[in-house]
């Protein structure tokens, strides 16, 4: 058979794949990138992931916004046109569409092939019958919702990330399953955009991966937009199209309205179809055994994205492909690292995190301070109205010196938050100390020089009176 041969094959064209697929043809390589069909390229990001849940949310967010100017006197009547906010995340989608697409990526110098990649052999996939070879391949799949079965699923409509944008009406009892970032967001704008919702978790807490204080203090601000929590339950039963049962870890069965459910409920990764056992490539569980440098036990086929099984973020796929493009370029290799990794939850206020988490400081047996506050001693928080926004940061302990103490990780809980600790996260990843951050003048009034005050706060905590009453004295004399 006819083999074409390429310096690099990519199975997959989402977040994990693109950006690896375009950083060697930047470099000239001839590429191969492989998706299913013309609609799947751009993978869950540009199709049912950030792109359009961000859009959705933004104009949720809107919506509102809209309400809280009945404060100074705005009348607002009626409903929102929810078609109109649904045609609102197409058009978003057709933005980033335009350069995503695979004519484009042709165009480009990508070679594009739609079509199902199996691997028939260590350096050589098969797609619809033909076969390609490389000298890497990469493999970019990603994941898909988790579903679970549900006695009397058939009597009401039933959504995850992948049909929810395509839905045609807005339902009034939503049920969310899964308290994590997928449901959390999508639950919130559901609930400003006018349906009647309550979020489902067999955990103890929303938003697990968060610091407790801060998942807590979420849960109360969606409490108080009238989004109802069931923790520490699961679905037992759809009884019609209008009841659900859901049961508690205690036993207790609560009866709730219901027109449509939602499944967030985590990842499953893409190997089905594969063939990955042709290639020599060992699994570990459900995940790919990988190295540290997204190597799989075939030494030329690489993951990266979802599928690699780490962080499931569109900028954890960046940070794989920077690792790979470094890797196959240079001789100096690089291992995975998410000691500085980051990301935010798009609610709002929204939760921005970064670093070390107190289990991981525990873990490590570094010793730590917690510095936690809300946003009152800023004054634009004041002046925009949030000054109950939270900030949790960890910092090194120091015996005698705390100016000289790094940032370790921490969480932001504030609109906006995801703009405003991108500071930290600098300063977290550069060993930036707060003494260095405290010598920065932050343009008066901006909320991200909250840490300093925080910071400030705590130094001040060092000064002893004989220190102040030495200071005293040095300036009378
Ligand atoms: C609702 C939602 C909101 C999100 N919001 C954010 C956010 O705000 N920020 C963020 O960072 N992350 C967010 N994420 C996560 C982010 O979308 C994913 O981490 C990211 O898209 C994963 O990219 P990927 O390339 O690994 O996988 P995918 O984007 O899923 O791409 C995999 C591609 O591989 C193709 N494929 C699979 N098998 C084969 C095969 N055998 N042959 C050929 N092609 C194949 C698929 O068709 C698909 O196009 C969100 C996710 C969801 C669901
Ligand atoms: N803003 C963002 O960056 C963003 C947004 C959305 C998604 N994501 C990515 O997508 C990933 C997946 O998100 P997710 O929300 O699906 O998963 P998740 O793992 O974050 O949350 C799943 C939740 O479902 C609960 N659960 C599981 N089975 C259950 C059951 N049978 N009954 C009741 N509860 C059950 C779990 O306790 C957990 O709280 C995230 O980890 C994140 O990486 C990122």
């Amino acid at each position: 058979m006819n083999r074409k041969q390429f310096d690099l094959i990519v199975i997959g064209s989402g977040s994990g794949g693109l950006g690896i697929a375009l950083g060697m043809l930047e470099f000239g390589f001839k590429v191969l990138l492989v998706d299913k069909s013309a609609e799947k390229i751009g993978g869950e990001c540009l199709n049912t992931g950030c792109i359009p849940s961000k859009s959705f949310l933004h104009a949720a967010k809107i919506v509102q916004e809209a309400r809280k100017a009945r404060e100074f006197g705005l009348e607002i009547n009626g409903k929102t046109d929810f078609l109109k906010i649904l045609e609102y995340v197409k058009q978003k989608q057709e933005v980033i569409r335009e350069h995503e697409n695979a004519g484009y990526l042709r165009k480009q110098g990508l070679h594009v092939i739609l079509g199902t990649a199996k691997f028939i052999s260590e350096k050589t996939v098969e797609v619809n019958g033909k076969e390609y070879s490389a000298k890497n391949i990469v493999v970019a799949t990603g994941s898909s919702p988790r579903k679970i079965n549900i006695k009397g699923l058939e009597f009401t409509d039933c959504y995850t990330n992948e049909n929810i944008f395509e839905i045609s009406s807005q339902p009034e009892n939503f049920i969310f399953i899964g308290a994590g970032s997928i449901s959390i967001e999508l639950a919130q704008a559901f609930s400003r955009l006018g349906s009647k919702v309550i979020i489902v978790d067999r955990g103890e807490r929303i938003l697990k991966k968060e610091d407790p204080f801060i998942s807590n203090v979420l849960q109360q601000k969606l409490e108080a937009e009238d989004i109802r929590f069931i923790l520490n339950a699961e679905i037992e039963e759809i009884l019609s199209s209008s009841v659900a049962v859901i049961k508690t870890a205690e036993g207790e069965k609560i009866e709730i309205p219901i027109d449509a459910i939602f499944m967030g409920l985590g990842r499953e990764l893409n190997f089905d179809n594969l063939n990955l056992k042709a290639a020599g490539i060992e699994m570990d569980g459900n995940r790919i055994k990988l190295n540290e440098k997204l190597q799989t036990t075939n030494k030329n086929v690489f993951v990266s994205g979802d599928a690699a099984g780490n962080m499931k973020f569109s900028h954890a796929a960046e940070m794989n492909n920077m690792l790979l493009l470094n890797n196959f370029l240079s001789p100096l290799k690089k291992k995975l690292d998410f000691s500085h990794f980051s990301w935010v939850t798009f609610t709002d206020p929204e939760v921005a995190t970064f670093g070390w988490n107190k289990e991981q400081l525990k873990e490590k047996g570094i010793s730590y301070e917690r510095l936690e506050s809300d946003f009152s001693e800023s004054d634009r928080a004041v002046t925009a109205g949030f000054e109950d926004a939270k900030i949790l940061l960890f910092i090194e302990k120091k015996k005698y010196n705390s100016g000289a103490a790094k940032i370790l990780g921490g969480s932001i809980l504030a609109p906006g938050a995801g703009e405003i600790f991108q500071e930290l996260v600098l300063a977290n990843s550069a060993g930036i100390s707060i003494k260095q951050l405290m010598d920065k003048i932050y343009p008066y009034p901006t909320a991200a020089n909250m840490h300093k005050i925080l910071f400030r706060n705590r130094i001040l905590k060092d000064l002893k009176q004989w220190m102040k009453k030495f200071v005293r004295e040095f300036y009378k004399f």
